[in-house]
């Protein structure tokens, strides 16, 4: 006998970032031990368990770094328990919570000690969290970066959400300060880029009109408000050199000005969510409130240009935005489509929607996929190399899937706290059946959710990983469609030298 393992997955078809490839892989200490060709561990070493994964599909666990679980104040909408076991169930393995809708808001070395004494011992999978950055916490920025945040969150446009003190979106000059000061320790910002200047007056008008249905919502978010606020905040990384990351992007217009900067140099992400990828404006003037969020869903032409800068490598990675409510916000009598809650809750159903759409139906390489979920926002985030790639000496983070199953969504299959979803009675032919999180299973088909494994990640404040890792998903992309992105090795993080703004910052004088 060999080698002693705690586990062996045997047989599976495992995807590596090299492609699909059937293999056996050796677990020890949470840890993945070895990656071996397919039957070759089985019998020549003891596991103390074995899983036959023979026919199903083995993929690093999802790295889902936009959920918002409410806590505190706010678990009733969502909190660490539920939302983390529906992200368990859906094959994700990792995620960074946003630092809104809970109250206070994480804006704060407070704020966020009490948000992690919460998550403490309640989540089902690992996770870490990001700070945010409001008008008036340019000074608190440095404490959250010490205590590990992933980065820096910001909005553009108003938040929305409930309660004093609630996360506030932020004005062009505080968000320059805010960037020169997060540049200046190596942070990295996350934006909700929507005008606000062109969102609140459409808003304001349609309201005056009565406007209120599903169709004069997204008439009030047009493309060019998320076009408008991404050209700003690319001038102002520009100016900063503020590492800049885009949150759930609507538009494959937004992808392309955003792919045009990273060729000037700037060091900068995006990333866009299933939602975007699966549903039109359309399906949302249909479904209702379920399938409200902000920016709003938009027609199938974009949605398919967001797939085609996907194969090629364009859109750095896919999140969730789980950013659900209580159910009456969403379908209370007489509630307008715009008095709804903007936020979709899809935190279970990311892989599985890309597996289908993605891989099933466009012929997106698993691989792509992978990239897209795990690798590229574990490496973005700075939780590479522990999270994101079936790799020896990595977590051994695993979603196993059934490719060979046929279930349309329930209201019941969910583990989220509130079953409101747009993607109930939607078909799959695709399942998770088990998902496992440093070697432990976290949720196994039958035998549901294990909770409260899941331990808290800091990723160092210095920790600045350079834009060029994500290249091996433009590679890929290239590989598969010849039209991928090109980016200089180094290209970053040398070209970028802050200039002088053109204008003073909020009365202080540019160093
Ligand atoms: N406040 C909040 O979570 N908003 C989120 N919901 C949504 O649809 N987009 C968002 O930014
Ligand atoms: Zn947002
Ligand atoms: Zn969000």
């Amino acid at each position: 006998m060999g080698e002693r393992y705690d586990l062996i997955i045997k047989r599976g078809t495992v995807v590596l970032p090299s492609g699909a490839k059937a293999a056996d892989i050796a677990v020890k200490d949470g840890r993945i031990a070895a990656i071996a060709a397919a039957g070759s561990l089985d019998g020549a070493c003891e596991a103390a368990e074995t899983i036959d994964a023979d026919g199903l599909l083995v993929m690093a666990g999802a790295v889902d770094v936009h959920v918002h679980f409410n806590e505190p104040k706010f678990g009733h909408w969502e909190g660490f328990a539920t939302g983390s076991a529906a992200l368990a169930a859906g094959g994700c393995t990792t995620y960074a919570d946003m630092p809104l809708n809970g109250n206070p808001p994480t804006v704060d070395a407070g704020a966020l000690a009490l948000k992690a004494s919460l998550a403490e011992g309640a989540s089902a999978v690992d996770y870490a969290f990001w700070g945010g950055l409001v008008p008036g916490n340019a000074d608190r920025l440095e404490e959250l970066a010490a205590a590990g945040v992933v980065g820096f969150k910001a909005f553009m446009s108003n938040p929305g959400g409930e309660g004093e003190g609630r996360f506030r979106e932020i004005g062009r000059e505080a968000l320059r300060e805010g960037m020169r000061r997060i540049a200046a320790f190596g942070g990295l910002l996350a934006l909700h880029a929507e005008s606000e200047a062109i969102t609140s007056r459409l808003a304001a008008k349609f309201a005056d009109e009565g406007r209120t249905g599903a169709r004069d919502f997204a008439a009030s978010r047009p493309a060019v408000a998320e076009l408008e606020a991404v050209y700003m905040a690319l001038e102002l990384a520009a100016e900063t050199c503020c590492r800049l990351h885009f949150v759930h992007i609507s538009t494959p217009e937004a992808i392309d000005m955003i792919t045009a900067a990273k060729r000037r140099g700037i060091d900068v992400t995006a990333e866009t969510c299933p939602h975007y990828l699966t549903l039109t404006e359309d399906d949302m003037a249909l479904i209702g409130p379920a399938a409200k969020c902000a920016p709003p869903l938009r027609g199938e032409d974009r949605l398919e240009g967001l797939w085609t800068r996907l194969l090629e490598g364009a859109i750095d990675l896919v999140a969730s935005d789980h950013s659900p409510c209580p159910e009456a916000m969403k379908t209370a009598a007489g509630l307008s489509f715009i008095d709804a809650w903007g936020g979709i809750a899809g935190a279970q159903n990311t892989l599985e929607l890309m597996l289908e759409e993605g891989w099933r139906k466009r012929g997106v390489p698993l691989q792509l996929l992978s990239a897209a979920l795990s690798a590229n926002p574990a490496r973005r985030f700075g939780l590479y190399p522990r999270k994101g790639e079936i790799a020896e000496g990595f977590d051994a983070d695993l979603a196993i899937i059934d490719p060979n199953r046929t279930y349309a969504l329930a209201r019941e299959d969910l583990y989220h706290r509130h079953k409101h979803s747009p993607y109930i009675g939607r078909r799959f032919t695709c399942k998770v059946v088990r998902t496992l999180c440093r070697g432990k299973t976290v949720y196994a088909e039958g035998a549901g959710v294990t909770s409260g494994g899941g331990v808290r990640l800091t990723v160092p404040a210095s920790n600045v990983p350079a834009v060029d890792a994500l290249d091996a998903q433009a590679a890929l992309g290239a590989a598969h469609l010849s039209a991928g992105l090109t980016r200089t090795p180094g290209s970053a993080s040398q070209q970028c030298r802050p200039s002088a703004p053109s204008l003073p910052v909020n009365g202080v004088q540019p160093s």
